[in-house]
């Protein structure tokens, strides 16, 4: 007799560690003692270095390049530019996005920073010195900055590659700097909402352009071998089966010469999910050379040119009874996407799934209209910890829900109340055509409003205006609610795919004879904790311990092919898929005992670890004894081994939802915010580790805060970018992050296999509004409706000033 067989029923459970288990990490076995394996860390024999020459100018023509100096440096291998790259047809690469993008400027530049020479090394300080000799003569052109004035009449041509043409890969075009536009809802019936409102309010409410910037930046390393045929590429890559893919396409290679390695990633937040020129220059330059090449971001180069998120300026406008039912919404969305349209987002959806945007409420008519266009800035257009446009259309919603609120004169919680979508309205088609899988607001909503004493709060809030006003104190009180409701999971094949590729995800499981077990994924942690927490869901399933269960993704070579890490997607559609894999194995094992067990498989019942046979408890057979004959001592006529794969196209995505408050002090003589309160209460369905969960609600909030409290990547009026260093763009650290209090209800999704949801993303498309909210609310009893994200000290201190608060 085993061990395990002597064992209680809680002690085999918590031997699982299966979902529910706040299991410890796993990976930061490795990554705390400092021997993670990042792509600056891969060292290949031969190998030399690239690094760019980039554009001072925003907008400029190229006149000439001369590398003769460069190419003097010793050390130097080669110069590329676009000329190179040209005759190969590289000198452009497709975006996600449906557009192109130049790889190394041709005739002209479009943004500060732009890639313009690509220098090769031994080096990469020998590299970076000769970048600076590369002479590139330019021609000054005046730049567009502002995405205003991007379609005004006589307004200067950005895209001369495009020039002229009518169609882009979302429609029509009506200016050169024009991109798209894209539309959903019933125009008429909100127009007929607004027009018929007793109570309408409208505001320009604008998402800042701001970075990811994860604290490793992008990088690859091309190797080709040449007599063979093969390139292998290691990079930062969130998705990397795509990049092979696109790789193969892009280069005439055959897709099974090229192998794509994603090796531990240093945080991705969405950074790490396009293609960037870095990659493609790499590639070229190894096969060229025939030796390996790599090349890495500096940190400048990743905040000034690598994706960026948001620019959207969001007209919102809503329509209310007297007594604030809400009868209709209107959205129209001016998207500046930069020089480029590298938006990453499934094919079909260019505003992303930003018509989530009726967000918690039941609006019974919607209409959003999104124009994209093009400015002199770098091109991106990344989630950055929201799914697809989703915290864009969350800030929106839940500001114009404050500023409805102000006009009503009713309590902005009050006012969410009362338009939640109902529990018994799910599944619920919303206004704008999402199915809304499951969930509880108003659960949701009362547990946070009891924990934090909401109404308490607000007689303090009371209190405190009145000694602000009398002279005895200098600090205002805000408070800031927001209710969120997420979509992740993309996506169902019917409505998303990446250039063509259906966007399912796989799991594959080899249990070996004793018992433990290798899962690999078509997903790619970025530190999420995949390794830890897709045991987890499998240990469950197959009644193998968690520990016992390696867990592999990032080799396109050994992993089936999914479609990646972002959007909150790996819970949603890799998890499920590694839910169906372990039932596949557990349907198999259920044979094999009953052959064990001599019994018939319908005489057979499951028991964590186990199958057992009715009514005879004592008899049973062990997983471990399990997979040992799966090896040796199988029913006539069965396959050896315990294999499976599984991919999984979900039927649906999945909402998770939450209910956030956020109390905010603001001292009027130095426009500083202090965060006296955070509250996040979160709700992603089934959760597989609550300690994970947690984890990733203080990363996403740590997030949140720093985008609505300082980050920015702004541009002056001539295209030089403002925020391209960590002492221009705010990171916050330990030091300025306040103290988080999480909490959850959980709201299973009935379409997922174990129930679950996505939660990576949830705390940053919550969080933003709470935070914005907590400080204008602080000044609406003076009549502010809405200020500008960041609410950074000076910011603040204007609105003060501007209010004749200050002294
Ligand atoms: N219910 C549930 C859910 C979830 N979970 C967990 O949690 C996590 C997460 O998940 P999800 O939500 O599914 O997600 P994913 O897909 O995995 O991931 C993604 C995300 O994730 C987040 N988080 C993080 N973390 C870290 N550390 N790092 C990083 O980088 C990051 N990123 C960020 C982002 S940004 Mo985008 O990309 O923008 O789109 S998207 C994103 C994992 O581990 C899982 O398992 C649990 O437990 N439960
Ligand atoms: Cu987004």
């Amino acid at each position: 007799m085993s061990d395990a067989a002597t064992m209680t029923l809680e002690e085999r459970e918590a031997t699982l560690g299966g979902v529910g288990t706040a299991r410890k990490r796993k990976e930061d076995v490795r990554f705390i003692q400092g021997a993670g394996n990042y792509v600056d860390d891969v060292k290949l024999p031969g190998m030399v270095f690239g690094d760019f020459v980039r554009s001072p100018y925003a907008h400029a023509r190229i006149k000439s390049i001369n590398a003769e100096a460069a190419l003097a440096v010793p050390g130097v291998k080669a110069v590329l530019t676009a000329a190179d790259l040209k005759p190969l047809n590289l000198h452009y690469m497709p975006t996600l996005a449906g557009d192109v993008q130049a790889v190394l400027a041709e005739e002209k530049v479009l943004f500060q920073n732009q890639e313009v020479a690509f220098v090769i090394a031994e080096d990469r300080y020998i590299a970076s010195d000769a970048a600076e000799l590369v002479e590139v003569d330019y021609e000054e052109l005046p730049p567009i900055v502002d995405a205003f004035k991007a379609m005004d009449e006589g307004a200067i041509c950005l895209r001369e590659d495009i020039q002229g043409k009518t169609e882009g890969a979302h429609g029509a075009r009506r200016h050169d700097n024009h991109i798209f536009t894209w539309e959903i809802g019933d125009k008429e019936g909100a127009d007929k909402a607004l027009a018929d409102g007793e109570v309408t309010v409208k505001e320009l409410v604008t998402y800042q352009r701001v970075h990811p910037s994860p604290l490793e930046t992008c990088a690859s390393i091309a190797s080709m071998d040449k007599i063979k045929g093969e390139l292998t590429l290691y990079g930062t890559f969130q998705a990397p089966h795509v990049v092979r893919t696109v790789a193969s396409l892009l280069s005439g290679i055959p897709e099974h010469k090229i192998r794509v390695i994603a090796p531990d990633i240093g945080g991705g937040f969405g950074n790490k999910v396009g293609v960037y020129p870095g990659y493609v220059c790499s590639i070229v330059a190894s096969i060229v050379l025939g030796v390996p090449v790599k090349w890495v971001e500096d940190r400048i180069e990743n905040l000034s040119s690598t994706a960026f998120a948001r620019d959207y300026h969001m007209t919102g406008e809503l329509a209310a009874t007297k007594d604030g039912k809400i009868t209709g919404l209107k959205c129209h969305v001016l998207a500046d996407h930069g020089a480029f349209d590298a938006c990453a987002d499934p094919t079909k959806w260019p505003a992303g799934f930003f018509n989530i945007c009726t967000g918690s409420y039941d609006i019974p008519v919607a209409h959003v209209s999104v124009d994209g266009v093009y400015t002199n800035k770098a091109p991106g257009g990344v989630a950055y910890r929201c799914s697809f446009r989703v915290t864009e259309a969350a800030y929106m919603i839940e500001r114009m829900m404050d500023v409805l609120a102000q006009k009503l004169e009713m309590d902005p919680a009050e006012l969410r109340l009362k338009n939640f979508v109902q529990p018994a309205q799910f599944p619920y088609n919303s206004a704008l055509g999402w199915e809304y899988d499951s969930g509880d607001y108003p659960t949701a909503m009362n547990q946070m409003m009891q924990a934090v004493d909401y109404a308490g709060l607000r007689r303090e809030q009371a209190e405190q205006r009145e000694k602000v006003a009398r002279g005895d104190s200098r600090t205002l009180m805000g408070i800031g609610v927001s209710f969120f409701t997420e979509i992740v999971g993309a996506g169902p094949s019917r409505n998303c795919d990446i250039l063509g590729v259906a966007m399912f995800d796989s799991c594959e499981i080899r249990v070996h004879p004793t018992g433990s077990a290798i899962a690999r994924l078509g997903t790619k942690s970025q530190g999420q904790a995949h390794e830890t927490t897709y045991a987890q869901i499998l240990a469950t399933e197959i009644g193998i311990p968690s520990e016992d269960i390696g867990i592999e993704e990032g080799d396109t070579d050994t992993a089936p092919y999914g479609l990646g890490t972002y959007g909150s997607r790996s819970t949603p559609v890799a998890g499920a898929a590694a839910a169906r894999v372990g039932r596949k194995i557990r349907a198999k094992a259920q044979k094999i005992a009953a052959h064990l067990l001599e019994v018939a498989e319908g005489d057979l019942e499951w028991e964590i670890d186990r199958f057992k046979v009715k009514g005879l408890p004592e008899k049973e057979a062990t997983m471990k004894e399990i997979a040992w004959a799966a090896y040796n001592n199988l029913p006539e006529g069965m396959e050896p081994g315990l294999e499976a794969v599984d991919y999984y196209d979900p039927p649906n995505m999945t909402y998770p939802f939450g209910a956030y408050l956020c109390v905010a002090d603001i001292d009027v003589d130095t426009g500083e915010t202090s965060i006296r309160r955070f509250y996040a209460l979160d709700d992603c369905g089934t959760r597989i580790n609550p300690m994970v969960i947690e984890g990733q609600v203080h990363g996403g909030l740590t997030e949140a805060f720093g985008i609505a409290m300082g980050q920015e990547i702004a541009y002056d009026e001539l295209g030089n970018v403002q925020g391209a260093s960590l002492m221009d763009y705010f990171l916050p650290t330990a030091v300025e992050t306040p103290v988080w209090e999480t909490d959850f209800t959980v709201t299973p999704s009935p379409h997922h296999p174990i129930g679950a949801k996505g939660v990576g993303e949830s705390p940053n498309v919550g969080g933003v509004p709470a935070f914005s909210n907590a400080v204008i609310d602080a000044f609406s009893h003076l009549g502010v409706k809405h200020m500008p994200m960041p609410h950074t000290a000076w910011r603040v201190w204007q609105q003060c000033h501007e209010l004749g608060l200050t002294k």
